[in-house]
């Protein structure tokens, strides 16, 4: 009998992992381990790898060696039925992915029906108890054209929760945001931390790695260089590279005198 139930150990487990697009190799043997209700952050340059090794967990992009496992069952065996997979693992973007078609209950509801069968009146009530919890109440009849770029992200958030997943990944979900929205969507990424969700967060916020992560990974050039208790990688890295990389994130003009200098 198969079950969706999830198993006892980690929610995520990376192992060997590489990842080559051409000649090109962005991943160059990750390993990593997720515990559940843990909040990874997971920092670097541009172009280290960071997005695809998101991508990856949930097989958006295939590696091209290693092994991932999400509760329990190894993602990347040819034979696992990865859409049924997809369906445990929420996923934000940097741009909403919203459907412009849809209204926001619609962009809520369409998956929670066609994937998982749900009955109308049972998606659009979860759909609404979402909504509600990120502060969109009052927002199910509106376009995704007629909100702001922060209340599309919490209304993608709320459809990726709709789908009952077991933990959430999020590549950068403030990026594409101006400055002044960018705190409500992490004032409901920290409230999803506080009630246990798994989270791997690909981020260059780091106040909120320093205050909502549990651990915060440093990625440069495919490689895992540092990684430790967010308070500490954040304010005593040990490692040069990140040193170099939090002083131009958290300081850029100062890091570019002493580079001048
Ligand atoms: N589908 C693809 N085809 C070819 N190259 C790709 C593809 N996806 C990513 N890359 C390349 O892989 C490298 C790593 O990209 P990735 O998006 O994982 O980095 P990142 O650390 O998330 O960067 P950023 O912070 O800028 O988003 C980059 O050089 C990128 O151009």
């Amino acid at each position: 009998m198969t079950t969706d139930a999830p198993p006892e150990g980690p929610a995520i487990e990376v192992a060997g992992l590489h990842k080559s697009f051409g000649d090109l190799e962005v991943l160059k043997g990750i390993d990593l381990t997720v515990r559940r209700g843990e909040v990874v952050c997971v920092i670097g340059p541009s172009g280290s790898g960071k997005s695809t090794l998101l991508r990856c967990v949930n097989l958006l992009e295939q590696p091209t060696a290693g092994k991932v496992t999400v509760s329990g069952t190894e993602v990347t065996d040819p034979d696992v039925d990865i859409d049924r997979m997809r369906r445990r693992i929420g996923m934000v973007f940097q741009a909403f992915n919203l459907f412009p078609h849809l209204t926001v209950l619609g962009n809520l509801t369409i998956s929670q029906r066609r994937v998982l069968g749900r009955g109308k009146a049972e998606a659009e009530r979860l759909a609404r108890a979402h909504l509600a919890g990120v502060g969109l109440g009052d927002k199910e009849s509106a376009y995704p054209a007629q909100l702001s770029g922060g209340q599309q992200q919490r209304a993608a958030i709320a459809r990726a929760l709709s789908m009952g997943p077991e933990l959430m990944l999020f590549d950068e979900p403030t990026s594409a945001l101006d400055p002044e929205l960018v705190g409500d969507v992490l004032a409901v990424m920290r409230k999803l931390a506080d009630e246990g969700m798994t989270m791997l967060v690909v981020t260059h916020e780091m106040s909120f790695a320093r205050e909502v992560a549990d651990r915060v990974i440093f990625m440069d050039d495919g490689q895992i260089v540092e990684e430790g208790p967010a308070e500490q990688v954040v304010t005593d890295p040990q490692h040069q590279r990140t040193r170099l990389f939090l002083a131009r994130v958290l300081d850029p003009a100062a890091a570019e005198v002493k580079e001048v200098g």
